[in-house]
């Protein structure tokens, strides 16, 4: 029988010495979600994956993965799921193939079946025409996809992530979502992974923010980013101040002018564009929409951009208001 979580905590809890690194977690993932820990460093991400793939021992609380529990069947655990870390652990003397045959061997995957996953995962990560080069002359990229191979061949139900793509570039990025989504598609597998990367959280089904070892919230992107509320509208048009002064007396919406046109905000931008051009009585040369951010989401229930909290870091989360 199929669990009914795919991942289930209830009041986990990880304590160093005095430190709390989790505090009474609870959360539940469906089957065939793409879940998302989202938060700065030092926030407990890799603690809370670390419990839940059975590295490590909660300090309170219990958590179910795949059907079973961490603590009292934690073989149960190892075998419905795939791990991928933040750290490369393929050996770069090996070709791809023979990282992924020896991987099926320490799973005592019978050989035949063994080689039809492996063929078939290859191709899945598009790396069937390298497969007899060492992994030392593969890209960021390339490697990364080919753990992502290595974390599937067992069929897991539940694949955890740990910063997927932390150290790749935009590009290989992007690609390496590609495949996530069409294995998950295919597959029909639970994603489950933690990022700081607020671009790459917009690719999952369901968001959880964690600060400082606490949930502080969860939704999809979406409904994360309704609660900090409206679209930024900036319209350029022959004359600012006109149309400013005419969106305040026609649409009772607060319109200031600046450098890079009149900006105001909405609730749904897309939606209001259309009705804003065509009763402005006013020459509009262009519009933006831009919604909110998580960046600004993680503001919102923090206090913090998820840059004050994490320290310097280089500036990846695109244009911030
Ligand atoms: N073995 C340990 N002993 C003591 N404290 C630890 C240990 N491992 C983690 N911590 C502390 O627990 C807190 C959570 O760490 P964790 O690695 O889970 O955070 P994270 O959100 O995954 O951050 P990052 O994105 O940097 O990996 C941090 O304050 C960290 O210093």
């Amino acid at each position: 029988m199929r669990a009914r979580h795919a991942v289930l905590a209830e009041g986990l809890r990880k304590t160093y010495g005095t430190h709390e690194a989790v505090v009474d977690l609870d959360l539940a993932v469906d089957p065939g979600e793409t879940y998302g820990f989202v938060g700065p460093n030092g926030a407990g991400k890799s603690t809370t994956i670390n419990m839940l793939c059975t590295l490590l021992r909660p300090s309170a609380g219990r958590a179910e993965v795949a059907g079973h529990d961490v603590t009292r069947d934690p073989d149960s655990v190892r075998r419905g799921i795939g791990l991928v870390f933040q750290e490369s652990t393929l050996d770069g003397e090996l070709t791809a193939e023979e990282n992924l045959r020896f991987q099926a061997d320490l799973f005592g995957m019978p050989r035949a079946r063994a080689r039809r996953a492996l063929a078939d995962l290859l191709d899945l990560v598009e790396l069937t025409h390298r497969k007899d080069s060492p992994v030392r002359t593969f890209s960021g990229g390339m490697r990364r996809r080919l753990e992502i191979a290595r974390g599937l061949l067992h069929m897991p139900r539940v694949l955890f992530l740990d910063e997927p793509t932390t150290g790749l570039d935009p590009q290989t990025r992007v690609a390496i979502w590609e495949h996530l989504h069409r294995l998950r598609a295919e597959q029909e597998i639970t994603i489950f992974l933690t990022t700081h990367h607020l671009e790459e959280a917009e690719n999952c089904g369901r968001l959880a923010i964690m600060d400082q070892g606490q949930l502080v919230v969860e939704g999809t992107p979406a409904e994360l980013k309704g609660v900090v509320g409206a679209d930024l509208v900036v319209l350029r048009t022959g004359d600012d101040e006109r149309a400013a002064h005419a969106v305040r007396e026609r649409f009772g919406l607060e319109a200031r002018t600046g450098p890079d046109g009149v900006r105001l905000r909405t609730p749904d931008g897309a939606a209001f564009v259309p009705r804003l051009c065509a009763e402005l009585a006013v020459p509009v040369h262009s519009v933006t929409v831009t919604p909110p951010s998580l960046d600004d989401v993680f503001l919102h229930y923090t206090g913090r951009t998820i840059r004050e909290a994490d320290g310097p870091r280089q500036p990846d989360f695109g244009p911030r208001r």
